[in-house]
């Protein structure tokens, strides 16, 4: 009892797994078992990035660590995976790779490397919560309190004794200044703290243990049935501040209660009662809304969706990356705790990565990391670019890159050989990427600014060997980092998200040549759990182009869904990954890698272009995300409009019209994106919607005119001539989305030298010389830049056939 363990089967199945990564095994083990423990003390990272941007535009420079991924939560990151010349460790990322272990003469492994004795980390901060006391409580109370501590055991008693100390001496002194009342008001809330903690606990034990059948008692007030609360028992409660305690003992027995319904259900009280007032609770308690609590309780089981929201109270380990363009792990660990950096190998998965538990310094401003031997960056982030696996020599885009963390990791990857094109649309994140790149010493990159959806038409189609779409996205997996994802999401924001999602992703397919000979790969992640925005958007591409999804590489995480509630997805969606925080100590993340099959056009099947018409008007609701094929083909899920809740599952909450068709307002997104000009499935979208739009906005000006009319007619009807009415033609245009696209090519790719790079002619010209050429020295300069985009001129291609619009700042 009391440790936080692994709830359902399925995430025991997850846990950490082998002993060693074998020597020549591929992909990667996961064998982290001691790091993967969350921890509830981990050191914060400098400057406090751990607002990780959900945002798209949100800005990792605020950690402090202005290049690194902290603080990013789309994902920046920067890994590199190889150790360059000196090791080749980095190379288990590699498809062909073979792995090396670099670990078995690494004199640090087992040594100087701090071990983490940190194995009961949950039960850290509870130790740290003072046992309550004697003041001010009555009899009543301190009853309860025992009676509580006493049913959680001997091991709640030391970790009480062991856990107070010093802090506890401190804290009476401090007592003798507070008046009596604030004393009792203190000795009080540490009560109600205390219970809420232990009662939670048995919550989470609870659940852990699958509901052990017979020992549960699910009485929440000794010998009485659990009851459910009446309505205005719902109502008082609502009005009332929360009482946690309360909360957290009704989810036991909610839980409890519908584990094995048959027996413990209160007559007259349905599932769907019992479920109702868990999302309640769990609402309250963790503070989620209910589009998120739905969420997490269609995807796991309710025991699971508890240990998900408790792993969301938890940091995510601080974690970096060796930047093996210029150190080795073990040099660069050395340098570290000779400053008193406490840290470990990450994993046996990986080459390059550190944990750190503690540090006596600004791990984001240490002289190595000045000197970029280093990324800071969450360990999920490393997971796409292993995927990508990208080659020396190859040309590669990061489609999506600020910060630019899984660019510098490709960087190493490739040892600053070949291309990489690192694109962002926001100007503003720019130089987070040019930043990282120049502090980590890469030189193979060209930094651009465009729409991902434009690099088709700028770089040229099937003109790379690799493209990672790390996809602007909810960030619905890095709550801990955010806590605002908690209630800042709807049903809405996914679908948006969704329908830019499915375009870049084709798009990224667009640009890879099926005959490369050493790629043909597309990665696809997002820092989402949202099966709208991950697996739904993979079977999306599946239906659109040549391509099939291949394995990772990566020997953890769970499966893609196969099946989701009405969705069927392709079963090849089992070689994607999901990570999650209570399973992995990971970001909530998704990767998928796609293998390009032919560069032809897909023919759209039948039925599929009606589906595409309507997906335009839709613009990413979730009948456009591929649903059941089981009911009726895809439509049939457009049809079950009313979905049935399965039993323990509720339904996403959706709004009570969806608005479709001609009436409904394209979202700005929409209305911003570009069509892929080659795809006359999207073109065809975009021109619908753009016509939508002048219809509507022409509306808005006729009815601007007229109200303007009717302004000028109250003014003179009204003494003095003072109007009151709106004024002629403000305000009455549709706004924002009704802006048409305006402007010539925006931003371009700076070389070296700072001039302009014209992107597409060089990725021509390179493929024309054939790509796995060594680069010719003198044209180095001019191919390869790490700089800020110059204000030089755009590259000519798409001039005229794309008009693109100044790149507007996303919100992820
Ligand atoms: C998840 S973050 C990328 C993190 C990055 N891959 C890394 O590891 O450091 C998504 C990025 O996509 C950018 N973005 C959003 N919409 C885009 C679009 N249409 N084209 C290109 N980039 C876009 C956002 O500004 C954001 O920087």
């Amino acid at each position: 009892m009391g440790k936080f363990k692994a709830a359902s089967g399925a995430a025991k199945k997850d846990a950490p797994v082998p002993k060693k990564a074998l020597k020549g095994d591929r992909g990667f083990t996961d064998e982290n078992a001691k790091w993967l423990k969350l921890k509830r003390k981990q050191p914060e990272p400098e400057g406090d990035d751990s607002d990780a941007e959900v945002e798209l535009d949100s800005a990792d420079e605020d950690l402090g660590i202005m290049d690194d991924e902290f603080g990013s939560p789309g994902g920046g990151d920067s890994e590199d995976g190889s150790e360059g010349e000196q090791d080749d460790d980095d190379d288990d990322d590699d498809d062909d790779g073979e792995e090396e272990d670099d670990d078995d003469d690494d004199p640090l492994q087992g040594k100087e490397f701090v071990d983490d004795g940190d194995s009961d980390g949950e039960e850290d901060e509870e130790d740290e919560e003072d046992a309550p006391g004697p003041d001010g409580l009555d009899s009543a109370d301190l009853e309860e309190l025992h009676r509580l501590e006493n049913e959680n055991g001997d091991e709640e008693d030391e970790d009480e004794d062991g856990g107070q100390g010093e802090e506890e001496d401190e804290e009476e002194d401090e007592d003798e200044e507070m008046t009596e009342a604030e004393k009792q008001s203190l000795a009080l809330d540490k009560f109600k703290r205390k219970q809420a903690a232990l009662a939670l606990r048995e919550a989470r034990d609870m659940a852990a243990e699958g509901g052990a059948e017979g020992d549960i008692d699910t009485n929440i007030e000794g010998g009485t049935t659990f009851t459910l609360p009446s309505g205005q028992q719902v109502e008082a409660e609502k009005l009332a501040p929360p009482d946690l305690a309360l909360v957290a003992r009704r989810m036991k027995a909610t839980v409890a209660v519908l584990e094995n319904f048959t027996a413990r259900r209160e007559p007259g009280h349905s599932r769907a009662d019992y479920l109702l007032q868990l999302k309640r609770d769990l609402a309250t308690y963790y503070g989620y809304n209910d589009f998120m609590v739905d969420m997490y309780l269609n995807m796991f089981s309710v025991a699971e969706a508890l240990e998900l929201m408790e792993a969301n109270e938890v940091p995510r380990p601080i974690t970096l990356r060796t930047n093996t363009l210029k150190t080795r792990r073990r040099e660069l660990a050395a340098a570290l705790i000779q400053r008193g950096v406490s840290l470990d190998p990450i994993g046996p998965w990986s080459k390059v990565g550190l944990v750190v538990y503690e540090s006596k310094v600004p791990i984001g401003a240490t002289p190595e990391y000045m000197a970029g031997h280093y990324m800071l960056q969450g360990a999920s982030s490393f997971m796409p670019v292993m995927a990508l696996a990208p080659q020396p020599e190859e040309t590669v885009v990061d489609m999506a890159a600020a910060p630019g963390g899984k660019t510098t990791y490709i960087a190493a990857l490739m040892r600053n050989t070949g291309t990489i094109f690192a694109n962002e649309i926001s100007k503003d994140r720019l130089k987070s990427i040019t930043g990282n790149l120049t502090r980590l010493g890469v030189t193979n990159t060209i930094v651009c600014n465009y729409d991902g959806l434009e690099l088709p038409g700028v770089l040229g189609k099937q003109s790379v060997d690799r493209v990672l779409l790390d996809a602007p996205c909810s960030g619905t997996g890095v709550v801990s980092k955010d806590p605002t994802v908690k209630t800042s999401k709807s049903q809405q924001d996914i679908w948006r998200c969704g329908h830019l999602q499915k375009q870049l992703l084709l798009a990224a397919i667009d640009l890879v040549d099926a005959n490369s000979q050493t790629g043909g790969y597309i990665v696809y992640s997002t820092c989402s759990v949202c099966v709208e925005e991950d697996e739904a958007i993979i079977n999306y591409a599946l239906r659109k182009r040549h391509v099939k999804v291949v394995p990772t590489g990566l020997d953890f995480g769970r499966e893609g869904f196969i099946r989701y509630r009405d969705f069927r997805f392709h079963p090849s969606l089992k070689h994607a990954r999901r990570f999650y925080p209570h399973a992995h100590n990971l970001d909530g993340f998704f990767v998928c890698k796609l293998k390009k099959l032919s560069n032809e056009p897909k023919k759209a099947a039948k039925g599929e272009e009606e589906e595409e018409e309507e997906e335009a008007a839709t613009a990413g609701s979730p009948d456009d995300t591929d649903g059941p094929e089981d009911a009726g083909g895809k439509k049939g899920a457009k049809k079950n409009a009313a979905r049935e809740p399965k039993p323990v599952v509720i339904p996403v909450s959706r709004p009570k019209s969806h608005p479709k068709g001609a009436n409904r307002v394209p979202t700005k997104k929409v209305l911003e994106d570009q069509p892929d000009e080659d795809d006359p499935d999207i073109a065809a979208d975009m021109e619908q919607l753009k016509a939508a739009l002048v219809k509507k906005a022409d509306r808005g000006v006729k009815e601007g005119k007229r109200q303007a009319k009717a302004a000028e007619q109250t003014a003179v009807q009204q003494e003095g001539g003072k109007a009151t009415g709106p004024k002629p033609g403000r305000g009455r245009v549709p706004p924002a989305g009704g802006k048409p696209a305006t402007g010539g090519l925006p931003k371009v790719a700076a070389t070296a030298n700072g001039g302009p790079a014209p992107v597409a002619q060089k990725v021509q010209e390179r493929k024309a010389n054939g790509s796995r050429q060594p680069r010719d020295k003198a044209n180095e300069g001019q191919k390869i830049g790490t700089r800020a985009p110059a204000n030089g001129n755009p590259s000519k291609r798409g001039q005229g056939t794309s008009p693109a619009p100044a790149p507007k700042k996303q919100k992820k």
